[in-house]
């Protein structure tokens, strides 16, 4: 088995905050990424690809073929926009690293797997800064 990765960027904005707790007690928990007026980050989503190469190909997926997949379905979905307000699969939710991975991923397994036909959708790795990052593979 082969790991196959492909890396995308995007730039949102958002912040972090609970609707049910007082304007200190957000300030408290998520410090600045609580601004009442956002802020911004540049993220990076890799998507890791795991299964066996065509023997034609040589390829697990074509990287290509995955890349426009995850701009059309995710990508475009969150680029430049307020992941608070903008993204409907985001909203009523907090829109930390950890709700947006798990959203990613449902968007996007079953339409990768149906792309890799000796693989599946292995992980998702979403970077909120260089420094702050998740990995999600999936609920089982
Ligand atoms: N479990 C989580 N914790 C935090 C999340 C998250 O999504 N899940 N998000 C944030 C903030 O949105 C953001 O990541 C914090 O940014 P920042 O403090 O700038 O992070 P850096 O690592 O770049 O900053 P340094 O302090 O310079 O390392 C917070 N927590």
């Amino acid at each position: 088995m082969v790991h196959v990765c492909r890396k995308e960027h995007f730039n949102a904005a958002h912040k972090l905050w609970n609707p049910n707790w007082s304007e200190e007690k957000n300030k408290e928990v998520f410090g600045p990424c609580s601004n009442v007026n956002w802020h911004g980050h540049n993220f990076e989503l890799i998507v890791t690809v795991k299964g066996l190469p065509d023997p034609e190909t040589g390829f697990v997926v074509d990287l290509k073929e995955l890349s426009r997949l995850i701009k059309t379905l995710v990508i475009d979905k969150v680029d430049h926009k307020n992941l608070n307000m903008d993204v409907d699969f985001m909203l009523g939710k907090m829109a930390s690293c950890e709700n947006l991975v798990m959203e990613f991923w449902k968007i996007l397994e079953p339409a990768v797997n149906a792309i890799v036909p000796n693989g599946h959708l292995y992980k998702l790795t979403l970077y909120e800064t260089p420094r702050n990052f998740v990995e999600y593979f999936g609920e089982g």
